[in-house]
């Protein structure tokens, strides 16, 4: 890491936990049935998911089993073939990526997408502005300084948001998400390209988001260490079909997973 990228990190390490607004009842993500094809290739199949209000579920599974496409799902950006989503019984099938995010369900993504000419302020701004024009009747906003302390960014607001190094974009693009006051939180691999005291802090932070914003938290990640430590269950993802679903401990040993990973070609379960 150069000494820039050091000292950003070393202050974003100082999280700031300023008292806010008090977190909304937690919502639940209903996922049933869910199916997506590409030609003849089943990339989701059949996919029923209940993530639990306030709870951080992981989502695991070998390359291509279909994580991307589920997220993208659930979250507007492809339409499904059928099945169906709910947010506390709310569908979201058939909304936009934009009016699924104002509708509560916020994500980042895999290959960071930040507004590349804006601030770091800017790119929370963008998003706190949108919840407040539509903001549903008694959902609470956190203000952008708010968001901005509470992922270490606050002192670095005014710089433009490419210029963080790779983790801070990635805490970036949480604190965009929760600007949108998400009754349901999806993280698509952010722990990707983080050192291990980046990712021990992530840790840490997804529980506090949980905790403060009231929202579950659904962790797509290839870091099974991650997984474990940070989910209280885990759903196995494997050839577009839920293989189980459970406890870390319980999911990361079981030997049928062990075999997929294996098989995929893959690090084996952590
Ligand atoms: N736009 C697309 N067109 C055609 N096939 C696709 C498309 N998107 C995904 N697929 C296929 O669907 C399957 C699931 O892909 P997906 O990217 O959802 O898996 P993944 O679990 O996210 O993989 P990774 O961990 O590598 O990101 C794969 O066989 C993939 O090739």
């Amino acid at each position: 890491m150069d000494k820039e990228a050091f000292r950003m990190t070393a202050l974003a390490a100082d999280i700031d936990l300023m008292t806010q607004p008090e977190p909304e009842p937690a919502r639940c993500l209903d996922i049933t049935d869910l199916s997506k094809r590409f030609g003849g290739v089943y990339a989701v199949r059949g996919v029923t998911l209940r993530c639990m209000a306030g709870e951080i579920l992981g989502l695991i599974g070998p390359n291509g089993a279909g994580k991307s496409t589920l997220i993208n799902l659930i979250t507007g950006t492809l339409s499904p073939d059928s099945g169906m989503v709910t947010l506390d019984g709310q569908p979201m099938t058939g909304l936009s990526a934009p009016q699924c995010a104002r509708a509560g369900v916020g994500r980042t993504f895999q290959n960071i997408r930040l507004f590349a000419h804006l601030t770091i302020r800017q790119n929370v701004e963008v998003a706190h502005t949108t919840a407040l024009r539509h903001r549903a009747a008694g959902r609470a906003l956190h203000d952008v300084d708010d968001l901005l302390g509470r992922m270490g960014l606050r002192g670095l607001a005014d710089r433009m948001a490419t210029t963080l190094p790779y983790g801070l974009q990635r805490r970036l693009e949480i604190a965009r998400a929760l600007a949108l006051a998400p009754g349901y939180l999806l993280l698509d691999e952010p722990a990707a390209g983080m050192n291990d005291v980046e990712s021990e802090h992530l840790v840490e932070l997804i529980r506090q988001i949980r905790n403060d914003f009231g929202c579950g938290v659904l962790v797509i990640e290839h870091d099974l260490r991650f997984i474990r430590r940070v989910c209280e269950r885990v759903a196995v993802l494997h050839m577009g079909e839920i293989l189980t679903i459970g406890g870390p401990d319980e999911v990361l040993s079981d030997p049928r997973v062990i075999e997929v990973y294996i098989g995929g070609g893959d690090e084996p379960a952590a």
